[in-house]
């Protein structure tokens, strides 16, 4: 019953645009399925999933405080209450941290860098472990990460991808941010195949954000309200972002069909209870650093 309570933040959202679909669903752990890579992506009618060993990769855009954050929380959430053995994180929280350091202490999370120097010192571990598993995969004769025996996945979460352009960067730190970018493309294109997971959210869908090289490869999408149709077209390869109605959660899915759906909403708080439950759970937890 409580999916169907319109909190009055949103009551002004559904007077601009009345709507009878228009709902707030709360993340809840009895969602998630124990031990797969399946994360609730969002509702409709029905909780819809993501699954990253089907596609490895997802582009999140989307304008201001219409829910990206909370989405990428959302599916960390999922990723450590699912899997809280196999899987690694490494988190780009290039908003300065402030929403992702709170859980650098988590054994799972290797790391949380909070600036464009940081996160090229954490896309140069990703891309150095990559080429050393690709030799591995070459001496064992394995071409996919689905016929290894590996059950670690290592997701590397980037909050604020405009952070990393070498257009939008200051001028002194436009080397590195070029540097981002070739990992950034090398972790999307040969990845995926590999065990790694690239989740890439921004607040600014054009074309310098959301480089071709690294997009091409990220068939998933996930896109927020967006300002206007060029803007969908950088996530979605469509329009229609653009005419979503302005409720914070609400957003388009797209694998080879799109989905209107209401993202799952979870606050630190929640996390933070559930944390406090797995962390019963910690003998099992392998310190991957
Ligand atoms: N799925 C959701 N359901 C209901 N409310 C949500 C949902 N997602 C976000 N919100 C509300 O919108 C606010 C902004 O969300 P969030 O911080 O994720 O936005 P954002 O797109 O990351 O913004 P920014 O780009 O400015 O960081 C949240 O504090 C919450 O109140």
């Amino acid at each position: 019953m409580l999916e169907w309570f319109i909190p009055p933040v949103l009551v002004t959202a559904a007077a601009l645009v009345p709507n009878k679909r228009l709902t707030k669903w709360e993340f809840n752990k009895k969602h998630l399925y124990n031990g797969s890579w399946l994360v609730p992506i969002g509702k409709k009618r029905k909780v819809m999933y993501h699954n990253f060993e089907h596609y490895p990769h997802l582009l999140i855009g989307g304008t201001t405080r219409f829910g990206k954050t909370v989405a990428l929380k959302g599916i960390f959430a999922s990723l450590l209450l699912s899997n809280s053995k196999h899987v690694r994180l490494i988190i780009l929280d290039l908003k300065g941290g402030l929403e992702f350091s709170k859980y650098q202490n988590l054994p799972q999370v290797l790391t949380v860098a909070s600036d464009l120097l940081e996160a090229c010192k954490a896309l140069d571990y990703v891309y150095k472990l990559i080429k050393a598993e690709e030799e591995r995969y070459r001496q064992n004769g394995w071409t996919n990460i689905s016929e290894t025996p590996i059950k670690e996945r290592t997701f590397i979460i980037v909050d604020e991808s405009a952070e990393l352009s070498p257009k939008l960067v200051n001028k002194e730190f436009k080397k590195y941010a070029e540097l981002a970018q070739i990992y950034l493309g090398e972790i999307a294109r040969i990845g995926g195949g590999l065990g790694y997971r690239l989740i890439m959210a921004t607040q600014y869908p054009t074309r310098e954000a959301v480089p071709m090289q690294v997009k091409m490869n990220m068939v998933a999408r996930l896109a927020f309200r967006i300002a206007d149709g060029t803007g969908s077209r950088v996530i979605l390869d469509e329009t229609g972002a653009e005419e979503l109605e302005p409720v914070p959660g609400r957003a388009i899915y797209k694998l080879a069909q799109s989905h209107e759906i209401q993202c799952p909403y979870i606050s630190d708080k929640m996390i933070g209870g559930y944390l406090d439950e797995i962390r019963e759970d910690r003998r099992d937890i392998i310190d991957h650093r």
